[in-house]
C-alpha cells in the first residue's frame, strides 16, 4: 500500500496553492498558480479587478477554474502520483461568493473527464465576476440589514459581526436589488471556500460554519441560516445556500472527473473547505487560550475563544476545529508601515537603533502613554498622534526613545483590551504566537511577553492556510471518533519559544491597560469628535 497523501488547498486572493504532506506531517510537494502571471488572458491585478467607482472589487471566477486546470496539469507532469492521496481539504479567501446558473449542477456533476474542468463549466456562472472580501461597495445593503434585524449590536450578537460591506449577505443583497433576473436564474451560490469544495465533489458543496460566519447571515450560537438576516438580503436564499455543516465534515468521494483525468483513488475524501484565516488558526495549531498574531502591515489577531462577547469590533467566527468553540478576528490597520514611520523619525531607520531606544527605556515608560493612527484606524475608529504624560495631560511630544516605547506599548496594549473586549481570556496555558515582519525583533516581542504575561512563540506562516488544509484534511476522516486536531497533528513542528515575560509584568501593566482603556475613549471618533 503506497504511503497515503493528504492535499490542502488554498484559493486565495492573487494565487492558488497546494501543499501535500505525508503521514507524519512532512511537506512533499507544494506547488501554485499565480492569477496575474500565470493567466495573463484574465488581466486581473492582484488577482483582482478594482472597478471604475473604486468601491466594487471582483475576480473572475472562470480564472479560479482555470487555475485549477492548471495546477493540476503541472502536478501530473511532474509525476506526483494522485493514487496516493487518502483526502484533500482547502481554504478560500472569505465572504468571496460564486453564483451558479440553473442547471448547472448536471453539468458539474456529468463534467467530461476528456476535457479541463474550465471548458466544460464556462456557461455555468449566472455573475461571471464574483464579488470578493475587498469590495466596500454594499453601505447601503449594511445600514439595511442592521435595521432590519434591530440594530448592529443585535445583528453582531446574532451573526458574530455587525454588518461590513465585504460580507457575503450584504453582496447577496446588491446583487439581487440591481440585477433581480440574474439572482432568479441562480440556483447555488458559495463561497470560495464552498465552491472550491464544490469542484472536486462533483456536486454542490455545503458552506461550513467557520467561513459561513463571515457572511452577516449565520447564527453563530444555534449554527443555522438566520431567517431575519436572509429575509432581508434576498428572498427564497436559504434554498440557494444549502444547509451549512461543521468545519471537519467527510462531505463525499472525489468526483469520477478525478479519477479518470489524473488517477486519484475513487476513496479519496473530500473534507469541507473553509475560510484562509479559519484554515490559517489550524495551520497555526492554535488551542485554547493562545493567541496568534499577524505584525504585518496591519496586525491580525487571531484567537480561540470559548466564550465570545460580540462587538461592534472584530469578528466572531465558528472555530474550525472544534464547534463547540469559537475563534476571532481583529484587524488593527496601523501595523508595520506605523512602526516604519517611528523607526525612521525617532531612530534613523535603524531597527538597531529602535531596539537599543527599547532597551534603554523601562517598561511602563514611566507611565507616559501614546496612540499612534497615521492612517483610520478600524481598531478603534480612531486617527492621530495623541500623547498623554503620567498624569493623563495631553503632551505635544515624547524623547524619541519614549516615542518608541509608547508606540510599542500602546499597540500590544490595545491588542489585549480589545481581546478581552472579545470574551479572550489570558490563561497561565496562554500562549502567543507571533508571525510577520516585527516578530524576528526580541525587543519588540518582549514587549508583547511583558503586556500580555505570556510566552511568545514565533511561527512561519507563510502556508499557514494550505497546512491548515492538509491537517484538515486529515482530521476529517477521524474528527467522528472525536479525536481532536491537535491530537492529529501533534508530529507537526512546534512552535519555537522566543521570549517569556518579564517578573512583575503583570503588576506594572495592570494599571497602565486600565489607563490606556480609558484614554482610548477620549481619542476615538464620535459623532462630535474632530475625526470627521
Ligand atoms: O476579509 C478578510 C477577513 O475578514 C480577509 O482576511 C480575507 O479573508 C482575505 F482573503
Amino acid at each position: 500500500m503506497a504511503a497515503p497523501r493528504y492535499l490542502g488547498w488554498d484559493f486565495s486572493t492573487q494565487q492558488l496553492k497546494v501543499i501535500a504532506i505525508d503521514e507524519q506531517l512532512r511537506v512533499i510537494y507544494e506547488d501554485n498558480v499565480h492569477f496575474d502571471k500565470d493567466l495573463p488572458e484574465f488581466k486581473t491585478q492582484g488577482g483582482v479587478y478594482i472597478h471604475s467607482d473604486r468601491l466594487t472589487v471582483t475576480s473572475p471566477v472562470l480564472m479560479w477554474v482555470k487555475a485549477l486546470d492548471m495546477i493540476l496539469q503541472k502536478m501530473k507532469s511532474s509525476g506526483f502520483n494522485f493514487s496516493q492521496v487518502r483526502a484533500l481539504s482547502g481554504a478560500g479567501q472569505q465572504h468571496g461568493s460564486v453564483y451558479w446558473k440553473k442547471g448547472s449542477i448536471q453539468i458539474l456533476k456529468n463534467a467530461s473527464s476528456e476535457l479541463p474542468l474550465h471548458q466544460s463549466l464556462k456557461a455555468c456562472f449566472s455573475v461571471s465576476n464574483s464579488p470578493i472580501w475587498m469590495d466596500s461597495s454594499t453601505a447601503s445593503q449594511c445600514s439595511a440589514l442592521e435595521k432590519a434585524v434591530g440594530g448592529a449590536q443585535h445583528l453582531a450578537n446574532i451573526t458574530g459581526s455587525r454588518a461590513y460591506e465585504r460580507f457575503t449577505g450584504n453582496q447577496i443583497a446588491k446583487i439581487y436589488s440591481q440585477n433581480p433576473e440574474v439572482y432568479l436564474q441562480t440556483e447555488r451560490i458559495s463561497l470560495v471556500s464552498s465552491f472550491a469544495a464544490s469542484l472536486f465533489l462533483g456536486a454542490y458543496a455545503p458552506i461550513d460554519y467557520s467561513d459561513g460566519s463571515g457572511m452577516n447571515l449565520l447564527h453563530i450560537w444555534e449554527k443555522s441560516w438566520s431567517a431575519s438576516c436572509l429575509d432581508a438580503c434576498a428572498p427564497g436564499l436559504e434554498e440557494k445556500l444549502g444547509c451549512p455543516v461543521p468545519s471537519y465534515s467527510v462531505l463525499g468521494p472525489i468526483s469520477p472527473y478525478y479519477s479518470q483525468r489524473y488517477g486519484f483513488s475513487p476513496d479519496c475524501k473530500v473534507v469541507a473547505f473553509t475560510g484562509d484565516n479559519p484554515a490559517s488558526l489550524a495551520g497555526m495549531r492554535l488551542q485554547e487560550g493562545d493567541i496568534a498574531i499577524s505584525l504585518g502591515t496591519s496586525d491580525t489577531l487571531f484567537l480561540w475563544i470559548q466564550e465570545p462577547t460580540p462587538a461592534l469590533e472584530g469578528h466572531i467566527l465558528c472555530n474550525p476545529v472544534d464547534s463547540q468553540a469559537y475563534m476571532a478576528l481583529l484587524c488593527f490597520k496601523n501595523g508595520s508601515l506605523m512602526r516604519e514611520r517611528i523607526r525612521d523619525d525617532c531612530a534613523s531607520g535603524s531597527w538597531d537603533e529602535f531596539s537599543k531606544a527599547l532597551s534603554s527605556t523601562v517598561a511602563g515608560n514611566n507611565g507616559n502613554l501614546g496612540f499612534y493612527f497615521d492612517v483610520m484606524e478600524i481598531t478603534p475608529e480612531a486617527v492621530g498622534i495623541h500623547r498623554f504624560n503620567r498624569d493623563n495631560q495631553k503632551v505635544s511630544d515624547f524623547p524619541k526613545e519614549v516615542e518608541i516605547r509608547a508606540l510599542i506599548e500602546g499597540q500590544f496594549m490595545a491588542k489585549r483590551i480589545h481581546a478581552e473586549k472579545l470574551g479572550y481570556k489570558v490563561m497561565p496555558r496562554t500562549r502567543i504566537l507571533a508571525t510577520g515582519g516585527a516578530s524576528h525583533n526580541k525587543k519588540i516581542l518582549q514587549v508583547l511577553s511583558d503586556v500580555f504575561n505570556a510566552p511568545v512563540y514565533t511561527i512561519d506562516t507563510a502556508n499557514s492556510a494550505c497546512l491548515g488544509s492538509a491537517y484538515r484534511a486529515i482530521h476529517g476522516l477521524v474528527a467522528e471518533t472525536n479525536v481532536s486536531l491537535a491530537d492529529v497533528v501533534k508530529l507537526a513542528p512546534e512552535p519555537r519559544l522566543a521570549v517569556t515575560p518579564t517578573a512583575g509584568a503583570e503588576e506594572l501593566y495592570r494599571p497602565l491597560l486600565k489607563r490606556y482603556a480609558e484614554l482610548e475613549q477620549k481619542v476615538v471618533c464620535s459623532p462630535t469628535s474632530s475625526c470627521l
